[in-house]
């Protein structure tokens, strides 16, 4: 798979579940990921969908799948998300007590790991681990539901997190999501995103595929200081 430069992940979270399968089918061709979020009701105090979901879905689409886990005990469960074709799995670091060793463990299942970072959480104890670790999420709204006010402040750690990966020649994504849509995505990529999620953004649009390939225009013109 070539890797593109910058990546755009339409959330089905804000997709109408009822139509999710051509919900889907009218972002391919545009995005670059899918991004499917897992929440289980304890680690955020919300419940969307789950691995028998994902299964289904699977099948619905070329898509690679980004799945975004804001689930407990994501040991028990990451795994199988890899082993359902997720291309990316990103579970919490606040939920994991030994991130490395899941990080380990989904490798393995043939994924890649994602490590992701809610608002309240400081970057700094998990930079020595990214090597690790193929994408850094980092929630620019507190993880939970869609459709949040973008945090800027929270651009910080995308800075020092694109620090850490230029001093250390890291291969890392580092992705944002919350809130980003046409009028915050620019600071995002300013700041070292290269994947970017939009949930509302994407599918509140009349047209979710120009407005993922708007997004991915305008974070490509910030990346290139244009
Ligand atoms: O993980 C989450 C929410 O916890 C996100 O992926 C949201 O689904 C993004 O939605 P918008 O903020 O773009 O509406
Ligand atoms: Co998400």
């Amino acid at each position: 798979m070539t890797v593109p430069p910058t990546i755009v992940a339409p959330s089905i979270l804000a997709a109408d579940f009822a139509r999710l399968a051509d919900e889907v089918r009218a972002v391919e061709g545009a995005a670059d990921w899918l991004h499917v979020d897992v929440m289980d009701n304890h680690f955020v105090p919300n419940l969307t969908i789950g691995l028998p979901v994902v299964q289904s879905l699977r099948a619905a689409t070329q898509l690679p799948f980004d799945v975004h886990l804001m689930i407990e005990d994501p040991r028990r469960w990451a795994p199988g998300y890899a082993d359902a074709g997720a291309y990316n799995v990103t579970f919490h670091a606040e939920a994991c007590d030994d991130p490395v060793a899941l990080a380990k463990d989904l490798r393995s299942a043939g994924a890649k790991a994602g490590l992701a970072i809610d608002r309240d959480t400081p970057i700094e104890p998990y930079l020595e681990l990214l090597p690790s670790f193929d994408t850094l999420l980092i929630m620019t709204i507190k993880a939970g539901f869609g459709g949040q006010r973008f945090i800027p402040q929270l651009l910080e750690k995308v800075r020092a997190a694109r620090r850490h990966v230029a001093a250390g020649h890291l291969e890392l994504r580092i992705e944002v999501d919350g809130g980003i849509a046409a009028d915050t995505i620019e600071q995002a990529a300013a700041a070292g995103a290269d994947a970017f999620v939009a949930g509302t953004a994407v599918y509140g649009a009349d047209d979710p595929a120009e407005a993922v390939r708007r997004l991915r225009a305008l974070a490509e013109r910030a990346i290139s200081g244009a």
